[in-house]
């Protein structure tokens, strides 16, 4: 178990912006803190204001233009530091159908390092439920409080199990993302003290946070006060109300001090909108007045003077300057300009804290010499990972016994009315279209359902294992193979029920060989619809937009599996569509393992020209173009596309990992 190391933290000159339709734009600007070990901060500040972006930036998860440096110690992000730094993110995102006790130990399973004993695990599991005050819980299923027939621990309960899960690698450094939204005040009060309970070994903690309540704001060691990604106020928090004294502010009395400040440091509406266009037009002005940030095209727009004159509003102060001159003053020599509200006087609280001593301390701290001490013991390999987390997929279908059962009760019920439906194929001409239609049923049912349920369930778990990816805690690969692998047993089971129920109802030949085919093709199918939903749930970024776009993308292939038009008949220009339609190779297996060897008769109404068309299987075979069929040829065919879809999935997911994460 890795020691805590007392990681103080330092934002220098931190400037942060990302690259819009129309430009660069500045979400930082020049930021600067110095962050002790041990102490609980606060990032508060009105929406917009960049609070979950510094947080990000701190985690090294933002994906844009930066200047500056952030630093753990002496060391900027790395993996290494990623070893002591753990996120917490605002979304309770976890194993829904796991207990607390579950998730925390599958956790320790894949993020302690190999070396670690499973005693020694379980004890690090049992002592975070003890200090988050879950241990009640810790045996049931988490569920999900808004669903009434899910519904497992309390949403409070939920945030401290999220908490639990960054705590599992004893991390030096926590950043935690809005711990206290959604939670009534005494959870969100319990919650604030966990987390100052854990800085008093000297874990450096920084929270965003929404409108805290005052005895949660007291809590807190440091308030990062932002104001449209500028640094407002920077400093303890018991100092805060001195520091606006001087300016003459004093908040009434019996206010909550938080709402206070953040409505002190807001644009008021009439303003927000002034800023709007201020925005618009410094976009295309380029007003970027630094180097590096500043490294915006000069425009290609035309100037206009009135817009010259707003965009000065936000006027860079030169920290440089700053530092090596005798500029600072005592705090009481400035001067606030402008109303509460305008631009002017956020711009002048702004100049105001960059002149004041609360800011010479802060770039007066010093950076630590030495490199920290970080134990980097070896993690466990990606082989044993997926199998932790291939057991933690069982793990999660154990605890869903009433799924299990629909999902198995499920083909039982449809085969069953399949199997009444068409219990009566005759041997004659009507017969043989009967039969088709039966078949064609079989492949379609076998491909479908598992295609809609993995468009529902994927998406997550897709949640889960990005945010596990945040934690590098395994590679795509491992989530991977670990879903495919937890899926398999129903895509073997339910076609297999299906087929045995059907059969012997439908009279569908029995031999062994007959049986073992359709059944094979069957599970083919399953897996290729499977592998399917994968790709589109993978491959879209919201469920939304899959639930669309996967139903359209099997159209398609049902027209050209041979079924609802003769392949021979297709326009050239479509008929290569065929040979990359999985569910073509399926369809025609399946119909030659049934038709070979069968005889048709004629009833006096089918006969033409006092001849039966057809009375052979092999016959209709031919006139299908199925004759020449050979099995294994297709099931190679379908498992090259299972393998294709698996492989844009894993692509599909790395792409997804890499936006969310940054890596
Ligand atoms: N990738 C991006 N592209 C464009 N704008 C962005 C991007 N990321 C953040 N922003 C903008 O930057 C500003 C700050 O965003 P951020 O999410 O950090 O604010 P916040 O203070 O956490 O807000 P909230 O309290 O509403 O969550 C917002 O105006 C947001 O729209």
């Amino acid at each position: 178990m890795s020691e805590i190391n007392k990681i103080p933290i330092f934002v220098k000159d931190y400037s942060f912006s990302v690259k819009t339709k129309k430009g660069y734009k500045t979400i930082l600007d020049h930021i600067n803190l110095s962050i002790p070990s041990g102490s609980l901060v606060a990032i508060i500040g009105a929406s917009g204001a960049g609070k979950t972006t510094l947080l990000n930036s701190i985690a090294g998860r933002v994906l844009g233009k930066s200047e500056g440096s952030i630093l753990f110690g002496n060391e900027p992000h790395s993996n290494r530091i990623n070893k002591i730094l753990s996120y917490v993110t605002q979304q309770d995102t976890m194993n829904t159908n796991l207990t607390p006790r579950q998730i925390l130990r599958f956790v320790s399973d894949l993020r302690l390092p190999k070396t670690t004993k499973k005693q020694e695990k379980n004890q690090i599991v049992e002592n975070i439920l003890k200090s988050l005050q879950i241990e009640h819980c810790a045996d049931t299923i988490v569920g999900s409080p808004e669903s009434e027939i899910k519904r497992g621990i309390s949403g409070g309960e939920m945030k401290r199990v999220n908490i639990g899960m960054g705590l599992v690698t004893n991390p030096s450094v926590i950043l935690v993302d809005e711990p206290t939204s959604g939670l009534d005040a005494q959870t969100a009060y319990l919650c604030t003290t966990i987390l100052k309970d854990l800085t008093k070994d000297g874990r450096t903690i920084i929270s965003t946070i929404h409108q805290p309540r005052q005895s949660i704001f007291e809590l807190f060691d440091y308030l990062v006060l932002l104001s449209h990604g500028k640094l407002v106020y920077f400093g303890p928090i018991n100092e805060i109300e001195n520091y606006f004294a001087k300016m003459n502010f004093f908040p009434p009395r019996n206010t909550n001090l938080a709402d206070w400040l953040i409505d002190l440091v807001s644009l008021s509406e009439e303003e927000l909108k002034k800023e709007e266009t201020i925005n618009k037009l410094s976009k295309s002005l380029s007003v970027y007045k630094k180097d590096g940030i500043g490294l915006i095209e000069m425009n290609k727009y035309e100037v206009d003077l009135e817009i010259q004159d707003t965009s000065d509003e936000f006027e860079e102060i030169d920290i440089d300057n700053i530092i090596n001159s005798d500029f600072i003053q005592n705090d009481s020599n400035e001067i606030i300009k402008g109303e509460v509200g305008t631009l002017e006087f956020i711009k002048s609280l702004v100049k105001y804290y960059n002149n004041s001593n609360l800011m010479k301390k802060t770039l007066s701290m010093k950076i630590p010499k030495q490199r920290m001490n970080i134990h980097l013991e070896k993690p466990v390999n990606s082989f044993k990972k997926t199998l932790i987390l291939t057991k933690r997929g069982f793990y999660g279908l154990k605890n869903q016994k009433r799924y299990i059962i629909e999902r198995l009760l499920e083909p039982a019920i449809s085969a069953c009315l399949v199997a009444w439906i068409f219990s009566a194929i005759s041997k004659n001409q009507s017969g043989i279209n009967d039969k088709t239609g039966l078949l064609f049923f079989i492949v379609l049912s076998q491909m479908t359902v598992p295609v809609v349920s993995v468009l529902y369930v994927l998406p997550k778990e897709k949640a889960v294992f990005l945010r596990e990816s945040m934690d590098s805690a395994y590679p795509t690969v491992c989530f991977f193979i670990s879903k495919v692998l937890t899926d398999l047993p129903f895509e073997i089971l339910v076609p297999t029920i299906f087929a045995v129920i059907v059969t012997p109802i439908t009279g569908l030949q029995k031999n062994p060989k007959n049986w073992f085919i359709l059944i094979l093709f069957c599970i083919l199918s399953s897996v290729t619809g499977s592998a399917f939903g994968m790709t589109i749930s993978t491959g879209t970024r919201s469920p939304e937009i899959a639930l669309l776009v996967g139903p359209s993308m099997l159209l398609p292939m049902i027209i050209f599996c041979g079924f609802m038009i003769d392949l021979n008949n297709i326009t050239k220009a479509l008929s290569w569509f065929q040979y990359i339609d999985p569910i073509k190779y399926s369809f025609a297996s399946i119909v030659k393992n049934e038709f070979t060897g069968l005889k048709f008769t004629c009833t006096q109404s089918e006969l033409v020209q006092g001849v039966c068309p057809i009375t052979t299987g092999e016959q209709f075979l031919k006139l299908k173009g199925f004759y020449d069929v050979s099995f294994w040829q297709n099931a190679l065919l379908i498992v090259t596309f299972i393998l294709i879809y698996w492989g844009l999935s894993v692509y599909f997911l790395s792409k997804a990992r890499k936006r969310e994460t940054g890596r």
